[in-house]
């Protein structure tokens, strides 16, 4: 694409040497720079990207795009912004072709359950023979195409470059998970939602946003996006649950149409009658009964999240809960680990104090012996949660060992001593133990289990690695609990 045709009604400061470039791509990292392409640099957390000018230029890099006028240079072609984190976003969405126009675009936001809701949403529309493309936390995937990931929401241009894959492979429907980092950093900014669901907001990432009201402005972000003028058809739904405090003044804000759903209070779609039980949960919504496979009750608070969803894309609620009947779980979301042992085993992704909260007393509805949980909590994130995290651990649970999740950049033993307030708060010294390394961790939790235990494995879920100083090492709490259940006797 001609510069000039990129750059055609952007507002931009000022410019040097840009006539007749013909690009090739847009980069946003000197490292992925191919020849041809723009550099946008952007003045990071960790970096600043101006510094990497020349590196980008060496690369083959044929104009940089700077918001930083220090360096505006004779040396090489320049375009000048106010702020280029926006413009990777603007420019890419363009650049791409704004892939989002053709598809119907699902976002998920909320601290917990958008990748589970995310599932069942696709598993629906599937059914109705249509094409999807997932975007979120364990994988993107394109119809039956997988894809790996790197993080819950890609990076701006990311984005937009898999949107258009995702177009020309025939996709009618995206669905994706949209972290408040994203929102934050502008990573969605020119992709156009049609259905925004908000699933609810419980600590997390105070690292980064410091306070809970920004945290939840950031999610906001994604309803705000909604309310734009759209080119297309589907008529825009803001879907949210009413339960959760953040969720019923969202609900307030918003001015467009809007589905709630709740348990305890009267909405769109209510669950009543919930019962609960190591299979699964069942549940009246709309006069309609739901059996789902998938148990406790935060899986009634995702399904109903996705039953708003097919009723605002018109499926029709008995065929939406037949599909969700079917499934029988999402990877590293309270996966049962079947063995013959006489305990249970269940691997989990809770990395949030809520999160262990509802695993915990979901456990506990139908737990014939002890609960024994087995977690830490991750290095270089929000460090006011891991108190929290040991105290919902210790209170709902007989006997904890802690240990190191993926610990990043930080010493597993200080991450520990983090917890451990939380634990003591709740629990005396003979309930818990500290086991640093995850694994002697899961063989311990294996080795005292009994008859009618249930063995909690929390943090990492579907993760296959476990990240130490900036290396992923390979690591996945399924296999190595399934080899040693293999050796129990
Ligand atoms: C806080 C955060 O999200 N930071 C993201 C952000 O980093 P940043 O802007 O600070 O970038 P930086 O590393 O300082 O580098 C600045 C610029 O220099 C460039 N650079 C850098 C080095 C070099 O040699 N050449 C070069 O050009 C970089 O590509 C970048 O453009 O932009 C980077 C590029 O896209 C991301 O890699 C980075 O994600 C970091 C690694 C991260 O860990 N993010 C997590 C917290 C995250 O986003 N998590 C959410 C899920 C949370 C949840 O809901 O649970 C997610 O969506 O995954
Ligand atoms: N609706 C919910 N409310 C509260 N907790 C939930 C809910 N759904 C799932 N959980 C808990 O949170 C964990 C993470 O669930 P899930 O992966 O669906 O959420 P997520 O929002 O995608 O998380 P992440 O931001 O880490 O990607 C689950 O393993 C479970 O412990
Ligand atoms: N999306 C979350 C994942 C946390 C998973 C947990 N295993 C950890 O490492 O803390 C985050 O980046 O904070
Ligand atoms: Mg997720």
């Amino acid at each position: 694409m001609q510069i000039e045709k990129l750059m055609y009604d952007y507002n931009i400061l000022d410019s040097h040497n840009i006539d007749d470039i013909d690009l090739k791509g847009i980069q946003y990292d000197s490292r992925s720079i191919k020849e041809g392409d723009l550099f946008i640099a952007i003045k990071g957390f960790k970096v600043n990207g101006h510094h990497y000018i020349n590196d980008a230029l060496k690369n083959g890099a044929s104009i940089v795009l700077i918001e930083d006028k220090n360096y505006c240079s004779h040396d090489y072609p320049w375009i000048l912004v106010s702020d280029s984190r926006a413009a990777l976003a603007d420019l890419s969405a363009k650049y791409f072709g704004y892939p989002s126009r053709n598809f119907t675009l699902i976002g998920i936001t909320g601290t917990n359950g958008k990748t589970t809701t995310s599932n069942l949403i696709a598993k629906i529309l599937e059914e109705q023979g249509e094409k999807v493309g997932l975007i979120g936390t364990i994988h993107n995937r394109i119809g039956s195409e997988i894809l790996p990931v790197e993080r819950t929401t890609p990076e701006s241009r990311d984005l937009q470059e898999l949107f258009a894959q995702m177009v020309q492979k025939d996709v009618t429907y995206v669905i994706m998970e949209v972290s408040s980092h994203a929102l934050d950093l502008m990573r969605v900014r020119g992709s156009e939602f049609d259905i925004a669901v908000f699933t609810n907001l419980t600590q997390d990432h105070l690292d980064y946003h410091e306070t809970m009201e920004n945290y939840f402005n950031a999610k906001s972000k994604l309803f705000f996006e909604l309310t734009n003028e759209s080119s297309k058809k589907q008529k825009k739904y803001a879907i949210i649950n009413k339960d959760d405090e953040w969720g019923k003044l969202l609900l307030q804000k918003y001015r467009g149409n809007k589905i709630s759903y709740s348990i305890e209070e009267d909405t769109d779609f209510k669950a009543e009658e919930i019962k609960i039980s190591a299979k699964g949960v069942e549940y009246n919504v709309n006069k309609t009964k739901v059996n789902l496979k998938l148990t406790g009750k935060f899986n009634v608070y995702n399904s109903l999240a996705a039953l708003a969803v097919a009723s605002s894309i018109n499926i029709p609620l008995k065929k939406a809960i037949k599909t969700i009947e079917e499934i029988n779980g999402v990877a590293g979301r309270f996966q049962v680990i079947n063995n013959s042992c006489g305990f249970s085993v269940i691997i989990d992704y809770a990395h949030t104090a809520d999160s262990l909260v509802n695993i915990l007393t979901t456990a506990k509805e139908f737990v014939q012996n002890k609960i024994i949980t087995v977690f830490g909590c991750g290095g270089d994130r929000d460090k006011s949660k891991r108190p929290k995290m040991g105290e919902a651990a210790a209170k709902y649970s007989d006997y904890c060992i802690v240990t190191s999740d993926n610990p990043r950049t930080e010493n597993p033993e200080a991450i520990i001593k983090d917890i451990l307030p939380g634990i003591q708060k709740e629990i005396s010294n003979e309930q818990y133990e500290i086991i640093i390394n995850r694994k002697d961790a899961i063989k311990k939790a294996v080795e005292v289990a009994h008859e009618g235990d249930i063995i909690i494995i929390a943090g990492k879920g579907h993760e296959t690695y476990q990240e130490i100083n900036g290396k992923k090492y390979p690591f996945d709490d399924k296999e190595i609990v399934e080899e040693l259940l293999m050796l129990h006797k």
